[in-house]
């Protein structure tokens, strides 16, 4: 029993530890799955607050970046609107008032918008805000009168300060204040409208726009100011019939330039009403949306005070006058000359630009006016309008001043300006001494002139416009040739003056049908008067314009020009008929700098081909050209020798820069005789002759200098010719096979009379020929044998310091040549071609004359 009982003892102990075993188990196995819940926990846990984290960094990223492409976004609208801002609301209409002032619109440009104040912007410097008004809208401003009227006020300062004097017109209605309001504005004239005074001003607005658009019905741009009508009043105001005349106005007003501004008084819905809400110092505004605005101050009291006298006293003065740009085309070289030239000059005092015609009528112009009276700036300011609408194809300039100066001179090429005015052909300047220069332009418009016809006839053409439609692939500008003092070419009475006349007359007379136009310019009454014994001549200009004071260039009962401020012209196309007036104010043209801007903007246009103007500066010594010098190889023996070969002497006095040459053939009398005592300029016509004979080939130089003053010049003359040589008397001179040319310095101290005539008569036909110089005519007739000796061996000479009448011995004429000498200019004479002797200008050799 006990056993059993030990037995069961046993087997429930094993099964007890069975069970605990077991229990321990299952506890264990519980255990490891929850350390494993609780790591996989954590695992979620550590995952999700990385997860976290990434997400609130990728969002800050995002927001900085959302940022600053919003602040960059920001940045370039604002600078966007800014600067829109500033083109819209040019000077006085957008500037802050510590910085207005008042400013000149472009002529021809739009009214932009006005400034009232600033937007308000979070991260940006605050945005002007601008409203519209001239030709673009009405306003209704509400909110407390007080701060409304200081807006008003601005508004009213800043359209009247962007426009021209006079060009806004300003109607106040004002029952409580009676104009006390805007009186800062009374200087300007403005009509103040008093209770009862309502009804007919808005009769008459309304009768005003009907007339404008009469006018706009008529096709003619509107003229008219604009109207500002300014309504300080109160709704309650208005009669029915105010009403509609009001709401008449508001619809219909801007398309005629008339604006209403309105406190407290509604204005009838309409696209062109714009409303601003005003409270305290912010306000709200159709016109730009839902930002608000800070506005701006009223304007100081004595800056309005003070603009409106300013601008009162430039009204009673009239507007500005036109400046040079005005005068510019919309688009250069857009016109045809075909029919002629049409270009304002300058304006009338209204403002409107006066243009002045040249063509088949009037033809040609004269322009007078005494010294400082502006002629010079009138030309100026009318070849700028005429090269600004005509491009060189279509007009050609020959310009010649006869004055002292260099007025002509910007137009052509410089040292500090390389550019020069496209449609010049020929400048001269300094020419008042060298009346040649302008005989010789007239001579060459005389040949251009012959072209023209005989191309006038082949066509069948009877003036330019037909020969130009003929003949389209012809190059027929019209030519427009100014001389200023022109009296200087008329006046003296000898072979120049009666020439010049004959020509001038010829071009006068047929210049109008061939398209070439002369404009006169004196500011002599003699110099008019030389014209005026010649009817035929002075019937031409039918276009004159008198500049202040001018006498004779109007007919005798027109005294305009007498009256006109400075500054003035008078522009009659009735050969100055009383009645056929135009006042114009001249622009001044004298801006170096403009002009400079304008010309080299012409310039850069210029087409291919297009060649510089030549410029003839009297003042200027032409050197000798650089082909005219020997260069290369020394010309041998056998190199063949031309039959004449020609000596260049000095420059022609002509349209083209040409030398004046004498041949040397093989012909008796072929020798030259440089008459005068200025040893350099006998020195340099020596050299000239010699070195340019040199140029020519194969010859040989004999110098022979009997006076020690041009030693030098010889020397270092025989030093640049490939072959010379140096004699101290005629008597050992070579005898030779190719031309041998004996340069005699001072022959008249020679001491071989004999040799000398010998050599003179003998020589040339050997082709030895003398270029000599002698002192004086009377000392070249001593050396030659004294009172009985005949000159005829010298066929040709230049005199330097000879007056005429001491030539007279060597010239075919009696009395001699009519010469008076002239600084840096000689007569030159070949028999054998000249039948009057021509001026040349010696050419300078050697710069320091030695
Ligand atoms: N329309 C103008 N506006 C402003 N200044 C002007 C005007 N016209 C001329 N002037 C000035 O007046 C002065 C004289 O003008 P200008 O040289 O044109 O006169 P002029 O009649 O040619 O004189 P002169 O015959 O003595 O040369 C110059 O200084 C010029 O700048």
């Amino acid at each position: 029993m006990g056993s059993y009982r030990n037995a069961l003892v046993a087997v429930v102990r094993q099964e007890l530890a069975d069970a605990r075993g077991a229990a321990r188990a299952v506890l264990a196995a519980a255990e490891t799955a929850r350390g494993e819940a609780q790591d996989r926990r954590r695992l979620v846990r550590d995952a999700y607050s990385t997860c976290l984290h990434q997400l609130a960094e990728a969002r800050d990223t995002s927001r900085r970046d959302i940022q600053r492409r919003y602040q960059f976004e920001t940045a370039k609208l604002v600078g966007n609107v800014r600067r829109l801002a500033a083109l819209t609301a040019v000077g006085a209409a957008g500037a802050p008032w510590r910085l207005w002032a008042p400013s000149e619109p472009e002529r021809g440009s739009p009214p932009g918008l006005v400034r009232v104040g600033t937007l308000a912007l979070d991260d940006s410097p605050p945005l002007p805000a601008l409203i519209p008004l001239l030709d673009a809208a009405h306003l209704e401003l509400i909110g407390p009168a007080p701060i409304v009227d200081g807006i008003i006020t601005g508004l009213l300062l800043r359209s009247l300060g962007s426009t021209r004097a006079g060009d806004v017109q300003l109607t106040v209605y004002d029952p409580e204040a009676l104009g006390g309001t805007l009186a800062s504005f009374a200087p300007l004239g403005i009509s103040f409208v008093g209770p009862g005074g309502l009804g007919p001003m808005l009769d008459e607005v309304v009768e005003h726009i009907c007339r404008v658009n009469e006018t706009v019905l008529s096709d003619a741009p509107r003229t008219d100011p604009w109207r500002v009508v300014v309504l300080l009043a109160d709704d309650n105001d208005l009669t029915d019939g105010q009403r509609a005349q009001l709401d008449r106005i508001a619809r219909t007003g801007v398309a005629c330039g008339v604006h209403l501004i309105a406190r407290g008084l509604r204005l009838t819905d309409h696209p062109s009403v714009v409303r601003l809400l005003v409270k305290d110092q912010m306000a709200i505004c159709d016109a730009t949306g839902e930002l608000e605005i800070r506005l701006d101050p009223p304007p100081p009291d004595d800056q309005v005070v003070g603009f409106c006298r300013a601008t009162a006293e430039r009204m009673r003065a009239g507007p500005p006058p036109a400046q040079l740009a005005d005068l510019q085309p919309a688009t250069l070289w857009a016109e045809s000359s075909a029919e002629g030239l049409t270009a304002p000059i300058g304006d009338s005092t209204d403002g409107s630009l006066v243009e002045v015609p040249l063509g088949d009528d009037p033809p040609h112009a004269l322009i007078g006016g005494p010294s400082g009276s502006g002629k010079t700036n009138l030309i100026y300011s009318w070849l700028a309008s005429l090269a600004t609408r005509y491009g060189p194809s279509e007009l050609a300039f020959y310009l010649l001043d006869f004055k002292e100066g260099v007025s002509f001179a910007r137009f052509v090429p410089g040292p500090r300006d390389p550019s020069w005015l496209p449609q010049v052909r020929l400048a001269g300047i300094n020419v008042n001494g060298d009346r040649e220069f302008g005989l010789a332009m007239l001579r060459h418009l005389g040949e251009e002139l012959r072209t023209r016809a005989q191309a006038a006839k082949r066509h069948d053409a009877t003036k330019l416009s037909e020969l130009r439609a003929e003949d389209p692939a012809g190059h027929w500008p019209r030519i427009v040739a100014v001389i200023d003092e022109f009296q200087v070419l008329l006046g003296g009475r000898d072979a120049v003056a009666d020439e010049a006349v004959t020509l001038l007359e010829d071009l006068a007379r047929r210049g109008r049908s061939q398209g070439i136009h002369l404009i006169l310019a004196s500011q002599d009454v003699s110099g008019i008067e030389a014209l005026w014994g010649r009817s035929g001549l002075v019937g031409q200009f039918t276009l004159r314009i008198a500049l202040p004071k001018a006498r004779r260039i109007l007919a005798e009962n027109n005294l305009a020009a007498a009256v006109i401020p400075r500054h003035h012209a008078v522009v009659n196309t009735e050969s100055g008929t009383a009645g056929a007036n135009l006042v114009v104010r001249l622009p001044d043209a004298g801006d170096r700098l403009v002009w400079r801007t304008l010309q080299r903007r012409l310039w850069r246009m210029r087409p291919d081909g297009c060649e510089e103007p030549r410029l003839f500066d009297g003042d200027a010594v032409p050197r000798l050209p650089a082909s005219c010098r020997p260069a290369g190889p020394v010309p041998d023996a056998t190199t063949p020798v031309g039959s004449s070969p020609g000596a260049v002497l000095g420059e022609r006095i002509d349209v083209a820069a040409r030398p004046a040459r004498l041949r040397l053939g093989r012909m008796p009398g072929r020798n030259l005789a440089v008459l005068g005592t200025r040893t350099d300029e006998a020195c340099d016509v020596l050299a000239a002759a010699a070195l340019s004979l040199a140029a020519q080939g194969p010859a040989h130089f004999s110098v022979v200098c009997l006076d020690p003053d041009a030693g030098r010049s010889a020397a270092r003359l025989v030093a640049e010719l490939p072959s010379a040589d140096w004699h101290d008397d005629l008597a050992e001179l070579p005898l030779l096979d190719i031309p041998h040319y004996v340069l005699g310095y001072a022959l008249d101290a020679g001491s071989d009379p004999a040799g000398l005539r010998r050599l003179l008569t003998d020589g040339p036909e050997q082709r030895t020929h003398v270029l000599g110089w002698w002192r004086s005519v009377a000392r070249l007739r001593d050396s030659l044998g004294g009172p009985g000796a005949r000159l005829d061996p010298i066929g040709a000479w230049v005199a330097l310091d000879v007056q005429g009448a001491d030539l007279a011995p060597l010239y075919p004429q009696p009395g001699g040549p009519a010469w008076y000498p002239r600084a840096r200019r000689a007569l030159f004479f070949d028999r054998s071609v000249h039948r009057t002797p021509e001026v040349i200008i010696p050419y300078e050799v050697n710069s320091d004359h030695t």
